[in-house]
């Protein structure tokens, strides 16, 4: 396989020429912990100077050290010879102390002046360099291109030896460090391996382009466990395995950021999960919901052309033979400004514009359709089409898979014709009526096109879009409306009667997929959901997307402690449980009652007279003294996340948390006579009786109370956490390598403020803080066996096992021994290994002085053989020589 490394990172590794990443399922495996396979590749590949016998000291639980866990700086320097490590090393070798830095592990490293190490250059890359001397504080490195620099001790961050290079779980690193890690992922996606594990974790680098991973011989292949590599595939099946198994229903959690490839993960699961489970056509149908989600929840984006606007969970049953039996589709949160507003180079929803460019003749002339262009709502971001798309093609894809979910020909012209309505709706200007600035509508082609699209009086529709009625006490009064305030009761209309058709589809959706009397019970949930947000303006939607991530990252932290830890148990090791720190502190900042940020959001938005500014305000009052929250000037206050700190801006919290449709709109849809705005008013209505578990909003007007956005999320994400909480999850993190979704292209800041966010080094920490490193008997003893002094012949692995453990002085603290496995601690295999290479390279120069010892005799030999040849040929011619002179003379005396 060509090597592909960016000239980045060549520079910061030279691959060795012979070796080649193994991809293949013959590879040197260890089994891990989650069943999953580990592989050491390439063993016979020369080491340079790398790992030696650094052994790792790693903390005991997530969140004992205050800083930030991914820094990869604080190495500790000390004096020590190299042939005095092993010995003295493990002599002295302290236990994880909760109170050690993070990664120190690194520690031992520095000390070794043979050694390479990553070096931090001032724009932020790392290099690879060699350690020249340490004097002091002070470390002299040599860089690849020739040049030494001199630098501080301490902010050297070790290098693993070239064996490690494209391992494909992270847990195998002997250092686990940010460049590393990054080096690692970069390794394997020059190759086209996007997947790596992360521990428990599937870590996916999005390759922006095809690559040959996918289709029905990689499914017969992960199916029939002929290949092993970290893939979609492979968590998909584990799932289903683990499913029938265990009788526990799964769930496979996908999380990353726009543009990182979670939708497309989620596809690829789904595609394994209907090869394995398919049979009865229902897998079709669930498959063919894709194209429609798209259509009507995703949009152009600067961040990715074909962004989900929304978060979904889909619930995939099977029956008691592993056969898909229905599904259940739950979606979160859907970006309803985008109907009416989008940025510049952005699109609304997808489904507008295919529907512009692909409705037939007959379509358009009963929708009074026209291009997209002459939409305003569409016309204000001026992007009109994507690279690469046929949003003609698209539309009829689209159809045809509403026609395979039973969306009947005639629920697809009136969702077309709401779709026509909210376009409609963006072109009804309005002009004014007095002098005291207030407005109608213009009784236009766009009016009446709207009026007529969904069903209702024309003077209806002018009187709800310029004037409201307002209840005080028990009299009503009429308002007219100025130009904003019509505004914003159009688009407001616009945005309810999108949104309406949107979880009306996923209604019918779920209605075709519905499991009905063949439940069983068993199900594989896959969530896609939006991951962290951090951006330098940041607002409603974030404020909602990271608390929802501070939920999963619970769910995350508790679930990945359990899971480690009953392995331990489980193969009978010495174990005392680690208790962990999580998010709870944050979490209770959102959620506390009164005085949360949700409690106190919700409260200002019943306020007539709340403002964004009076909010931040009680926020301040309230919060401060709360370590994880910060009140900043103006509108401004930060939350510290488990993924580092946000700042938001309270600007339109309010307006987006209220989400008032006034009840003169509503009461205006249920006067239509189209059915869909009738189920849309009513479905409103229904949503606005329910015993209201949240604040009631009144600021609207009478009929209008509702619950808030916030509370609404809050209670799905409640409901989700509980879903989810009785599943076995299996977690993917996708990441994106560039901001301009090329492939080939890795820009290491922004993978590791991803990884950062996303927490996988967090979790590859908290699990190499146990014992991360585990390997049968059987593997052990054949790989180590030979360098025991005594004889081994007729022992059993475990008594080989345990003789090597003592005949190398390990520290007992350092491993475990269970019942099928060793368990070591982090960086300990390192030094066995690094004994197992040294012995093989003695043995190999013990072999070649033999051989040339062997080579010297023989060539010794052979001139003797020659000089005694040589000087009997000589004396054979001077015989020759006298015999023919004899021979002349006694011819001459004759
Ligand atoms: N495994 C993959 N193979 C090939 N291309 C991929 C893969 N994953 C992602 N992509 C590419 O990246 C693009 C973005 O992926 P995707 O839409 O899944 O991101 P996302 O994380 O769901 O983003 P958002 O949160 O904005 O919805 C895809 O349109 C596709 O071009």
């Amino acid at each position: 396989m060509s090597q592909k490394v960016t000239p980045f990172m060549q520079s910061l590794k030279s691959l060795p020429a012979d070796y080649r990443f193994d991809g293949s399922p013959v590879s040197d495996r260890l089994e891990n912990s989650s069943g999953a396979s580990v592989r050491l590749t390439n063993s016979n590949v020369p080491r340079k100077g790398g790992l030696r016998n650094g052994v790792s000291r790693t903390d005991t639980a997530a969140g004992d050290s205050e800083d930030s866990p991914y820094s990869g700086h604080g190495v500790f320097v000390e004096e020590q010879s190299l042939t005095d490590d092993v010995d003295s090393g493990a002599a002295t070798m302290p236990l994880p102390q909760s109170d050690e830095r993070r990664w120190s592990d690194t520690s031992a490293y520095a000390r070794k002046k043979i050694l390479q190490s990553w070096i931090q250059l001032p724009n932020g890359n790392w290099e690879l360099g060699k350690i020249l001397s340490t004097s002091g504080e002070e470390s002299v490195i040599s860089l690849p291109e020739g040049k030494v620099i001199k630098v501080i001790s301490e902010t050297l961050v070790p290098a693993n030896p070239d064996i490690l290079d494209g391992v494909d779980d992270l847990m195998q690193l002997s250092y686990l460090n940010e460049p590393s890690v990054l080096y690692n992922l970069n390794y394997r996606y020059n190759q086209d391996m996007i997947y790596t594990k992360a521990g428990p974790v599937l870590v996916a680098v999005n390759p922006f382009k095809e690559v040959p991973l996918y289709g029905n011989r990689y499914i017969e292949a992960y199916r029939k466990k002929s290949n092993e590599s970290p893939h979609v595939y492979a968590i998909a099946d584990t799932a289903i395995r683990e499913m029938i198994r265990d009788e526990v229903n799964q769930s496979i959690i996908i999380s990353g950021e726009s543009g990182a490839g979670k939708t497309e993960t989620a596809k690829i699961a789904m595609q394994y999960l209907a090869a394995l489970g398919g049979g009865s056509g229902i897998e079709y149908e669930i498959l063919k919901t894709n194209p429609i989600l798209e259509a009507f929840g995703n949009a152009k984006t600067l961040r990715n052309d074909n962004s989900s606007r929304f978060g979904k969970l889909i619930e995939i049953h099977f029956s008691e033979s592993g056969k898909i039996s229905g599904a259940q589709i739950q979606t979160f949160l859907l970006e309803k400004s985008r109907v009416v507003q989008c940025a510049e180079g952005e699109r609304s929803y997808h489904i507008f514009y295919q529907l512009c460019a692909g409705a037939s003749p007959a379509l358009r002339e009963k929708l009074n359709l026209t291009s997209a262009h002459e939409y305003k709502y569409l016309g204000q971001s001026n992007c009109y089409s994507i690279n690469g798309v046929d949003d003609a093609e698209r539309f009829h894809t689209v159809k045809e898979a509403l026609d395979i979910v039973h969306v009947s020909k005639e629920d697809q012209e009136s969702v077309f014709a709401m779709l026509a309505a909210v376009l409609w709706l963006g072109n009804v200007s309005f002009t004014v009526i007095d002098n005291e600035n207030h407005v109608e509508p213009v009784a236009d082609e766009s009016l009446s096109t709207v009026a007529k699209l969904i069903g209702c009086n024309i003077n209806e529709l002018t009187l709800t879009l310029s004037k409201r009625n307002m209840r005080v006490r028990n009299d009503t009064i009429v308002q007219k409306l100025t130009l904003p305030q019509a505004i914003d009761a159009r688009d407001a209309l616009a945005k309810s009667i999108y949104s309406c058709l949107f979880d009306w589809l996923v209604e019918q959706i779920n209605k075709s997929l519905a499991v009905g009397k063949r439940r069983t019970g068993r199900s594989i949930s896959i969530l896609d959901i939006y991951g962290f947000e951090s951006f330098d303006k940041n607002s409603f939607e974030q404020f909602c997307i990271n608390y929802a991530n501070e939920r999963l990252q619970q769910h995350f932290n508790r679930h990945l402690f359990k899971l480690e830890q009953e392995e331990y148990i489980q193969d009978g090791i010495d174990w005392t449980r680690v208790d962990f720190e999580d998010n709870q502190n944050c979490l209770s900042l959102f959620e506390k009652k009164p005085l949360g940020l949700l409690s106190l959001l919700d409260e200002e938005s019943t306020f007539p007279n709340g403002t964004d500014l009076t909010l931040a305000n009680k926020l301040k009052q309230h919060l401060q003294s709360n370590s994880c929250f910060r009140g900043d000037k103006g509108k401004l206050f930060t939350v510290v996340h488990y993924a580092g700190e946000v700042t938001y801006e309270t600007t339109g919290f309010l307006e987006k948390n209220r989400d008032l449709l006034h009840s003169d709109s509503i009461q205006l849809l249920s006067s239509c006579s189209c059915l869909l705005p009738q189920a849309f008013a009513s479905s409103m209505l229904i949503q606005s009786e329910k015993p209201v578990v949240g604040p009631l909003y009144k600021a609207g007007g009478a009929d209008s109370q509702r619950l808030s956005v916030a509370t609404k999320f809050k209670s799905q994400l409640f409901q989700l956490m509980q879903r989810l909480g009785n599943t076995t999850p299996h977690f993917i993190r996708c990441i994106k390598p560039n901001n301009i979704q090329s492939p080939g292209v890795y820009e290491q800041g922004l993978v590791l403020q991803q990884l950062r966010c996303c927490g996988v080094l967090e979790v590859v920490r908290i699990s190499r803080s146990g014992f991360p490193t585990r390997m049968s008997h059987q593997k052990f003893s054949r790989r180590y066996g030979f360098l025991l002094v005594e004889n081994i012949a007729d022992r059993d692995p475990l008594s080989v096992s345990v003789a090597i453990l003592h005949q190398f002085n390990i520290l007992p603290e350092m491993y475990q021994v269970g019942y099928t496995k060793l368990f070591f601690r982090t960086g300990q295999i390192g030094v066995l290994e690094d004994t197992r290479n040294r012995t093989l390279h003695g043995i190999l120069r013990v072999q070649s002085s033999f051989r040339g010892y062997q080579a010297r005799c023989l060539l010794k030999e052979l001139k003797r053989g020659i000089s005694i040849l040589q000087s009997c040929i000589t004396l054979l011619s001077q015989v020759i020589t006298l015999v023919l002179h004899l021979n002349l003379i006694v011819m001459e005396i004759l």
